[in-house]
Protein backbone atom coordinates (compact mmCIF):
# COMPACT_ATOMS: atom_id res chain seq x y z
CA UNK A 1 0.00 0.00 0.00
CA UNK A 2 1.21 3.25 -0.82
CA UNK A 3 0.94 5.99 1.94
CA UNK A 4 1.23 9.17 -0.42
CA UNK A 5 -2.86 8.75 -0.48
CA UNK A 6 -5.27 9.62 2.02
CA UNK A 7 -7.28 6.56 3.47
CA UNK A 8 -10.67 8.19 2.04
CA UNK A 9 -9.10 8.19 -1.40
CA UNK A 10 -10.32 5.06 -3.09
CA UNK A 11 -9.27 5.68 -6.75
CA UNK A 12 -6.68 8.34 -7.82
CA UNK A 13 -6.63 9.54 -11.75
CA UNK A 14 -3.35 11.26 -12.13
CA UNK A 15 -2.14 13.21 -15.62
CA UNK A 16 -4.11 10.55 -17.50
CA UNK A 17 -3.75 11.27 -21.63
CA UNK A 18 -4.98 8.58 -24.34
CA UNK A 19 -4.52 8.96 -27.98
CA UNK A 20 -5.51 6.49 -30.57
CA UNK A 21 -2.55 7.12 -33.12
CA UNK A 22 -1.93 10.23 -33.50
CA UNK A 23 -5.23 11.73 -32.46
CA UNK A 24 -5.26 12.32 -28.37
CA UNK A 25 -8.56 11.88 -27.27
CA UNK A 26 -7.63 12.57 -23.36
CA UNK A 27 -5.33 14.84 -22.07
CA UNK A 28 -4.37 15.44 -18.34
CA UNK A 29 -7.38 14.23 -16.40
CA UNK A 30 -6.60 14.44 -12.57
CA UNK A 31 -9.43 13.72 -10.15
CA UNK A 32 -9.77 11.65 -7.12
CA UNK A 33 -12.94 9.16 -5.99
CA UNK A 34 -13.73 8.62 -2.44
CA UNK A 35 -14.44 5.94 -0.71
CA UNK A 36 -18.13 5.26 -0.44
CA UNK A 37 -18.91 8.11 -3.30
CA UNK A 38 -21.26 7.80 -6.16
CA UNK A 39 -19.06 10.54 -9.04
CA UNK A 40 -20.57 10.84 -11.91
CA UNK A 41 -18.76 12.27 -15.13
CA UNK A 42 -20.71 13.69 -17.56
CA UNK A 43 -19.70 14.33 -21.18
CA UNK A 44 -21.30 14.30 -24.59
CA UNK A 45 -21.51 11.68 -26.54
CA UNK A 46 -17.31 10.57 -28.57
CA UNK A 47 -15.83 13.16 -25.75
CA UNK A 48 -13.80 9.90 -24.69
CA UNK A 49 -15.98 8.59 -21.42
CA UNK A 50 -15.44 4.74 -22.43
CA UNK A 51 -11.85 5.25 -23.28
CA UNK A 52 -11.66 6.98 -19.65
CA UNK A 53 -13.40 4.18 -17.99
CA UNK A 54 -11.18 1.25 -19.98
CA UNK A 55 -8.11 3.10 -18.90
CA UNK A 56 -9.45 3.43 -14.90
CA UNK A 57 -10.14 0.17 -15.14
CA UNK A 58 -6.48 -1.56 -16.21
CA UNK A 59 -8.48 -2.96 -19.62
CA UNK A 60 -6.50 -0.64 -21.74
CA UNK A 61 -3.22 1.08 -20.74
CA UNK A 62 -3.58 5.02 -21.47
CA UNK A 63 -0.68 6.68 -23.23
CA UNK A 64 0.72 8.40 -20.01
CA UNK A 65 -0.44 9.08 -16.30
CA UNK A 66 -1.81 6.80 -13.99
CA UNK A 67 -4.55 5.11 -11.90
CA UNK A 68 -3.99 4.50 -8.76
CA UNK A 69 -6.98 2.28 -6.97
CA UNK A 70 -6.18 1.37 -2.91
CA UNK A 71 -3.03 2.17 -3.11
CA UNK A 72 -1.59 0.34 -6.23
CA UNK A 73 -1.04 1.61 -9.84
CA UNK A 74 -3.59 -0.25 -12.35
CA UNK A 75 -1.73 -2.37 -14.55
CA UNK A 76 -4.83 -4.97 -15.10
CA UNK A 77 -8.36 -4.85 -13.99
CA UNK A 78 -8.09 -4.76 -9.96
CA UNK A 79 -9.84 -7.80 -8.07
CA UNK A 80 -11.95 -5.25 -6.09
CA UNK A 81 -13.02 -3.38 -9.03
CA UNK A 82 -16.13 -4.22 -11.41
CA UNK A 83 -17.18 -2.63 -14.40
CA UNK A 84 -20.87 -2.92 -15.76
CA UNK A 85 -21.14 -1.43 -19.85
CA UNK A 86 -23.67 -0.31 -21.86
CA UNK A 87 -24.37 -3.18 -23.95
CA UNK A 88 -25.19 -5.27 -21.57
CA UNK A 89 -26.51 -8.01 -24.52
CA UNK A 90 -22.75 -8.28 -25.78
CA UNK A 91 -21.16 -8.50 -22.03
CA UNK A 92 -23.44 -11.37 -20.78
CA UNK A 93 -22.76 -14.90 -22.38
CA UNK A 94 -25.58 -16.01 -24.42
CA UNK A 95 -25.02 -19.39 -24.12
CA UNK A 96 -25.19 -19.25 -20.18
CA UNK A 97 -27.73 -18.65 -18.10
CA UNK A 98 -28.57 -16.08 -15.90
CA UNK A 99 -27.28 -17.36 -12.61
CA UNK A 100 -23.94 -18.63 -14.66
CA UNK A 101 -23.53 -15.34 -16.02
CA UNK A 102 -23.43 -14.14 -12.21
CA UNK A 103 -21.49 -16.82 -11.19
CA UNK A 104 -18.55 -16.10 -13.84
CA UNK A 105 -16.21 -13.52 -11.90
CA UNK A 106 -16.74 -15.90 -8.24
CA UNK A 107 -15.28 -19.02 -9.89
CA UNK A 108 -12.65 -20.27 -7.61
CA UNK A 109 -14.04 -17.89 -4.86
CA UNK A 110 -15.54 -20.27 -2.67
CA UNK A 111 -17.22 -23.56 -2.30
CA UNK A 112 -20.02 -24.33 -4.54
CA UNK A 113 -22.83 -23.67 -2.18
CA UNK A 114 -21.22 -20.15 -1.60
CA UNK A 115 -21.02 -19.44 -4.70
CA UNK A 116 -24.73 -20.32 -5.11
CA UNK A 117 -25.91 -18.28 -2.67
CA UNK A 118 -24.03 -15.32 -3.18
CA UNK A 119 -25.57 -15.86 -6.77
CA UNK A 120 -28.96 -15.67 -5.78
CA UNK A 121 -28.88 -12.82 -3.14
CA UNK A 122 -27.25 -10.99 -5.93
CA UNK A 123 -30.42 -11.53 -8.26
CA UNK A 124 -32.94 -10.79 -5.34
CA UNK A 125 -30.78 -7.28 -4.91
CA UNK A 126 -31.35 -6.19 -8.28
CA UNK A 127 -35.11 -7.64 -8.46
CA UNK A 128 -34.58 -10.93 -10.08
CA UNK A 129 -35.50 -14.00 -7.88
CA UNK A 130 -36.36 -16.60 -9.29
CA UNK A 131 -34.82 -15.96 -13.15
CA UNK A 132 -31.63 -17.55 -12.70
CA UNK A 133 -32.22 -20.61 -15.43
CA UNK A 134 -33.63 -18.37 -18.08
CA UNK A 135 -31.21 -17.25 -20.48
CA UNK A 136 -29.99 -13.57 -21.12
CA UNK A 137 -31.77 -13.84 -24.87
CA UNK A 138 -34.50 -14.74 -23.10
CA UNK A 139 -35.11 -11.38 -21.48
CA UNK A 140 -35.69 -8.06 -21.41
CA UNK A 141 -33.00 -5.09 -22.11
CA UNK A 142 -33.73 -4.09 -18.69
CA UNK A 143 -33.49 -7.20 -16.95
CA UNK A 144 -30.48 -8.12 -18.53
CA UNK A 145 -29.10 -4.86 -17.49
CA UNK A 146 -30.06 -6.05 -14.25
CA UNK A 147 -28.07 -9.49 -14.53
CA UNK A 148 -25.07 -7.41 -15.36
CA UNK A 149 -25.48 -5.62 -12.88
CA UNK A 150 -26.16 -8.89 -10.32
CA UNK A 151 -22.51 -9.75 -11.87
CA UNK A 152 -20.84 -6.61 -10.94
CA UNK A 153 -21.87 -7.12 -7.17
CA UNK A 154 -22.27 -10.24 -6.84
CA UNK A 155 -18.58 -10.71 -5.27
CA UNK A 156 -18.66 -7.51 -3.43
CA UNK A 157 -16.37 -4.94 -5.30
CA UNK A 158 -14.71 -2.06 -3.96
CA UNK A 159 -15.96 0.04 -6.65
CA UNK A 160 -18.17 -0.11 -9.71
CA UNK A 161 -17.43 1.42 -12.51
CA UNK A 162 -20.49 1.80 -14.49
CA UNK A 163 -20.07 3.10 -18.94
CA UNK A 164 -23.61 4.83 -19.25
CA UNK A 165 -25.58 1.57 -19.05
CA UNK A 166 -29.06 2.92 -19.23
CA UNK A 167 -28.59 4.60 -22.59
CA UNK A 168 -29.86 1.55 -24.53
CA UNK A 169 -33.03 1.31 -22.98
CA UNK A 170 -36.85 2.40 -22.93
CA UNK A 171 -37.11 5.41 -20.43
CA UNK A 172 -39.24 4.10 -17.85
CA UNK A 173 -36.56 1.16 -17.18
CA UNK A 174 -33.96 4.09 -17.35
CA UNK A 175 -35.58 5.80 -14.35
CA UNK A 176 -36.21 2.46 -12.46
CA UNK A 177 -32.78 1.21 -12.62
CA UNK A 178 -30.96 4.83 -11.75
CA UNK A 179 -33.20 4.20 -8.31
CA UNK A 180 -31.83 0.18 -8.35
CA UNK A 181 -28.31 1.50 -8.80
CA UNK A 182 -28.89 3.93 -5.64
CA UNK A 183 -30.06 1.46 -3.17
CA UNK A 184 -27.75 -1.35 -4.17
CA UNK A 185 -24.59 1.47 -3.70
CA UNK A 186 -25.87 1.74 0.53
CA UNK A 187 -27.22 -2.10 0.45
CA UNK A 188 -23.53 -3.35 -0.82
CA UNK A 189 -21.56 0.01 0.34
CA UNK A 190 -19.74 0.53 -2.86
CA UNK A 191 -18.08 3.22 -3.99
CA UNK A 192 -19.31 4.03 -7.83
CA UNK A 193 -18.11 5.73 -10.99
CA UNK A 194 -20.45 6.54 -13.03
CA UNK A 195 -19.79 7.72 -16.77
CA UNK A 196 -22.93 8.94 -19.17
CA UNK A 197 -23.90 11.56 -21.70
CA UNK A 198 -27.45 12.01 -19.82
CA UNK A 199 -27.31 15.63 -17.78
CA UNK A 200 -30.27 15.06 -15.64
CA UNK A 201 -29.42 11.72 -14.92
CA UNK A 202 -25.68 12.51 -13.19
CA UNK A 203 -26.88 15.62 -11.42
CA UNK A 204 -30.06 12.55 -10.22
CA UNK A 205 -27.49 9.94 -9.17
CA UNK A 206 -24.58 11.90 -8.14
CA UNK A 207 -22.77 13.20 -5.38
CA UNK A 208 -20.26 14.62 -7.12
CA UNK A 209 -20.14 15.37 -11.57
CA UNK A 210 -17.43 16.06 -12.71
CA UNK A 211 -17.63 17.57 -16.13
CA UNK A 212 -15.58 16.18 -19.19
CA UNK A 213 -15.19 19.08 -22.50
CA UNK A 214 -12.24 19.99 -24.88
CA UNK A 215 -10.87 18.12 -27.58
CA UNK A 216 -8.95 16.33 -25.83
CA UNK A 217 -11.23 16.02 -23.48
CA UNK A 218 -10.17 16.82 -19.92
CA UNK A 219 -12.55 17.25 -16.77
CA UNK A 220 -13.15 20.73 -16.35
CA UNK A 221 -15.44 20.92 -13.48
CA UNK A 222 -16.03 19.42 -10.45
CA UNK A 223 -19.45 20.14 -8.64
CA UNK A 224 -20.64 19.02 -5.42
CA UNK A 225 -24.31 18.38 -6.03
CA UNK A 226 -25.33 18.57 -2.27
CA UNK A 227 -29.07 17.18 -2.78
CA UNK A 228 -30.20 15.04 0.07
CA UNK A 229 -30.61 11.56 0.46
CA UNK A 230 -32.74 9.25 -0.40
CA UNK A 231 -33.38 10.67 -3.95
CA UNK A 232 -37.06 10.76 -5.56
CA UNK A 233 -37.37 11.05 -9.05
CA UNK A 234 -40.05 13.64 -8.91
CA UNK A 235 -39.30 15.69 -5.36
CA UNK A 236 -35.41 15.94 -5.94
CA UNK A 237 -35.66 16.69 -9.54
CA UNK A 238 -38.17 19.56 -8.25
CA UNK A 239 -35.48 21.13 -5.72
CA UNK A 240 -33.96 24.37 -6.93
CA UNK A 241 -30.92 23.00 -6.12
CA UNK A 242 -31.56 20.13 -8.80
CA UNK A 243 -32.19 22.87 -11.51
CA UNK A 244 -29.09 25.11 -10.57
CA UNK A 245 -26.78 22.06 -11.10
CA UNK A 246 -28.50 20.73 -14.50
CA UNK A 247 -28.22 24.54 -15.65
CA UNK A 248 -24.34 24.29 -14.49
CA UNK A 249 -23.36 21.19 -16.05
CA UNK A 250 -25.98 22.22 -19.35
CA UNK A 251 -23.81 25.48 -19.61
CA UNK A 252 -20.45 24.09 -19.25
CA UNK A 253 -20.88 21.17 -21.99
CA UNK A 254 -22.61 23.80 -24.25
CA UNK A 255 -19.97 26.17 -23.97
CA UNK A 256 -17.02 23.56 -24.90
CA UNK A 257 -19.24 22.39 -27.83
CA UNK A 258 -19.41 26.25 -29.12
CA UNK A 259 -15.64 26.60 -28.72
CA UNK A 260 -14.97 23.30 -30.31
CA UNK A 261 -17.02 24.37 -33.41
CA UNK A 262 -15.33 27.59 -34.26
N1 LIG B 1 -10.03 1.67 -30.52
C1 LIG B 1 -10.16 2.86 -31.08
N2 LIG B 1 -9.39 3.24 -32.11
C2 LIG B 1 -9.50 4.46 -32.66
N3 LIG B 1 -10.36 5.42 -32.23
C3 LIG B 1 -11.16 5.09 -31.21
C4 LIG B 1 -11.11 3.81 -30.57
N4 LIG B 1 -12.03 3.79 -29.58
C5 LIG B 1 -12.62 4.99 -29.59
N5 LIG B 1 -12.11 5.77 -30.57
C6 LIG B 1 -12.49 7.18 -30.84
O1 LIG B 1 -12.20 7.91 -29.66
C7 LIG B 1 -13.22 8.90 -29.43
C8 LIG B 1 -13.80 8.69 -28.04
O2 LIG B 1 -14.51 7.45 -28.02
P1 LIG B 1 -15.26 6.93 -26.72
O3 LIG B 1 -16.03 5.70 -27.11
O4 LIG B 1 -14.29 6.81 -25.62
O5 LIG B 1 -16.25 8.14 -26.44
P2 LIG B 1 -17.59 8.19 -25.57
O6 LIG B 1 -17.63 9.52 -24.94
O7 LIG B 1 -17.65 7.01 -24.66
O8 LIG B 1 -18.71 8.04 -26.69
P3 LIG B 1 -20.26 7.64 -26.53
O9 LIG B 1 -20.88 8.58 -25.55
O10 LIG B 1 -20.80 7.83 -27.93
O11 LIG B 1 -20.29 6.20 -26.09
C9 LIG B 1 -14.23 8.73 -30.56
O12 LIG B 1 -13.92 9.69 -31.54
C10 LIG B 1 -13.98 7.34 -31.08
O13 LIG B 1 -14.31 7.25 -32.44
Amino acid sequence: MNNQYPAQTLLCVEELRESYGDVAILEGNNFEVNRGEFVCIVGPSGSGKTTLLRNIAGLQPPTSGKTVFEGQEVTEPPAKLAVVFQAYSRSLLPWMSVSDNVALPLKGKGSKQEIATRVDQALVSVGLAGRGKVYPWQMSGGMQQRAAIARGLAYNPDVLLMDGPFAAVDAQTHIELEDLVLRLRDEYNTTVLFVTHDIDEAVYLADRVLVLSGAPTKITENIRTELPNPRNQLETKRLDRFGEVREQVFTLIQNAKSHASI
